[in-house]
């Protein structure tokens, strides 16, 4: 047995291997929700930048906060001498290469070119022992990655091997060392098994490679969560997991029509998922659950019905109160909800929040016409103007479109879902705010009650939170004494 599967064996898991998924993570005995199932650091991790998360980040701990540039490679930011020194030597090598480079490839310098150099200066130096290697982190598991190579399109290839170009000029090794065939089958292993690092809330940080938590499948209906504590991915049971049972966690967002969901999932991992879900495809329930997701309202807006083409192709008829829907009424709304949108997000985007506010407002409204009120379209609307709301801080209306969306993400989601928890703790932490303490304890208990599963207990989020409702819980009590005693 090798040592992985020996390490793995301790933590109560095996690898299986099965024809149609290929390497599978299963359980040796039962995980109660919350439990961690693995833990693990990155082989190799970067952070993000780009036009939504334009702000530097500590190479390290992906702080945002006292950071200071590499003196001398002028591309690497760390937030203190500690996150430098635990860095250092992988950076070290990594700044000798950068620092060479000119101002002009700079720009081309893109996350992912930088975690592919970062791959490579690993195994290098844990080929000259310079970097020690334990059970869990070693270059011997990101061989058997899949990269899927032989079904990337010509044009993704093109572009791989123009990406491995570059990370070959930025090493400048000689030709025994690296080769361009071989980074670009790299780069499409890291496109099917490199996860995105988040932060406690979601908030995308940056990219990292783990290549043992990669060895765990997709389902849409999953019983697992990866969530990140910093640099560290942590995989925890949203549910009872009994023993002999796969462990799946999803790679895609979950809220969407089957056919949506499969697309992603071919797109990006080329397999079609055959999860509980995604079998009922075509089935009158799977209809019936993308049409409302998806698809549009009837005519009559006291009706919920949901809609259906109809078999002239004169539009949609609602499969409630058969209602015909012209076809091209609805294009017409369509078309501007797209010109407005395009308005709102170039206005939010250059930091005319008051402004995108009425424009998000005006493709609400028209959104509301045009979608199923359960519409993740409209749901989509919705937490953009939650979003901008907040960052006006004008906290009513921010509450208004977080309730909004409450009934859409209970929908969409499994009952244990990290973003259904943290949208309850959205709307607790605005109701709290705005005085609306009893309404505060129900949604923080219900944030609590989620969050406890797939963030566990002990980080310094969830004390907040805990701590948050205790104060909430105790301000509800004094009220309602004091209303005893008048
Ligand atoms: C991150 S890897 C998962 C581990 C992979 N099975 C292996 O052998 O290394 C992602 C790839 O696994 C396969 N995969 C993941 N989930 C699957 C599923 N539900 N059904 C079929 N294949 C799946 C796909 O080939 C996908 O591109």
């Amino acid at each position: 047995m090798d040592e992985l599967q020996k390490a793995l064996n301790d933590k109560s898991l095996t690898i299986s291997t099965l024809p149609e998924k290929g390497r599978c993570l299963f359980t040796t005995r039962a995980f109660f929700p919350g439990e961690v199932i693995i833990s693990e650091n990155p082989y190799v991790c970067v952070p993000n930048k780009n036009k939504e998360s334009p702000q530097s980040k500590c190479e390290w701990c992906f702080s945002s906060r006292n950071l200071k540039k590499c003196s001398a490679c002028h591309v690497v930011w760390y937030c203190s001498s500690k996150c430098q020194k635990s860095d250092w030597k992988l950076h070290s090598v990594e700044c000798r290469a950068l620092s060479k480079i000119d101002k002009d490839r700079l720009k081309s310098l893109t996350p992912s070119i930088r975690l592919m150099v970062r791959l490579y200066i690993r195994r290098k130096l844990e080929n000259e022992k310079i970097f020690p290697t334990t059970v869990m982190d070693n270059y011997k598991h990101v061989e058997p990655l899949v990269s899927h190579m032989s079904e990337v399109d010509e044009k993704q290839l093109v572009l791989y091997a123009q990406m491995a170009n570059l990370v070959n000029l930025i090493l400048q090794w000689p030709d025994s060392e690296v080769n361009i065939k071989e980074i670009a089958e790299s780069f499409s292993k890291l496109a099917c098994n490199a996860h995105t690092i988040c932060d406690s809330e979601l908030r995308p940080l940056g990219t990292g490679l783990y290549p043992v938590i990669s060895i765990i499948n997709h389902s849409c209906l999953p019983n697992s969560v990866l969530v990140f504590e910093g640099r560290l991915a942590v995989v925890r049971a949203m549910q009872h997991i009994p023993k002999g049972t796969e462990v799946l966690i999803s790679y895609v967002e979950i809220a969407g029509s089957t056919i949506t969901r499969q697309k992603a999932l071919k797109e990006q991992y080329f397999f079609t998922c055959t999860c509980p879900r995604c079998m009922k495809l075509g089935q009158s329930d799977d209809i019936q659950e993308s049409a409302t997701l998806e698809g549009y309202r009837c005519k009559d807006s006291k009706c919920n019905g949901f809609l259906l083409r109809d078999s002239d192709n004169k539009g949609f008829i609602c499969q409630q109160c058969g209602l015909l829907r012209d076809k091209e009424e609805i294009k017409n709304i369509t078309n501007e909800v797209k010109l407005i949108s395009e308005k709102a997000s170039t206005s939010f985007s250059s930091g005319h929040k008051a402004e995108a506010s009425v424009a998000y407002k005006m493709v609400e409204e028209l959104q509301m016409k045009l979608y199923h009120p359960f519409s993740i379209n409209l749901m989509r609307t919705r937490e953009t103007l939650l979003k901008i709301f907040m960052e006006l801080q004008e906290w009513k209306e921010a509450l208004l479109y977080c309730r909004l969306t409450i009934p859409v993400y209970e929908r969409v989601y499994p009952r244990c879902h990290p973003l259904l928890g943290l949208q309850y703790y959205m709307s607790g932490k605005l109701e709290w705010l705005l005085g609306e303490t009893e309404a505060a304890v129900r949604s923080l208990t219900k944030a609590l009650d989620i969050l406890r599963i797939t963030h566990g207990t002990l980080t310094p989020f969830m004390l907040e939170l805990l701590s948050k409702l205790e104060e909430a819980r105790a301000e509800a009590s004094y009220m309602l004494h004091s209303q005893d005693e008048d």
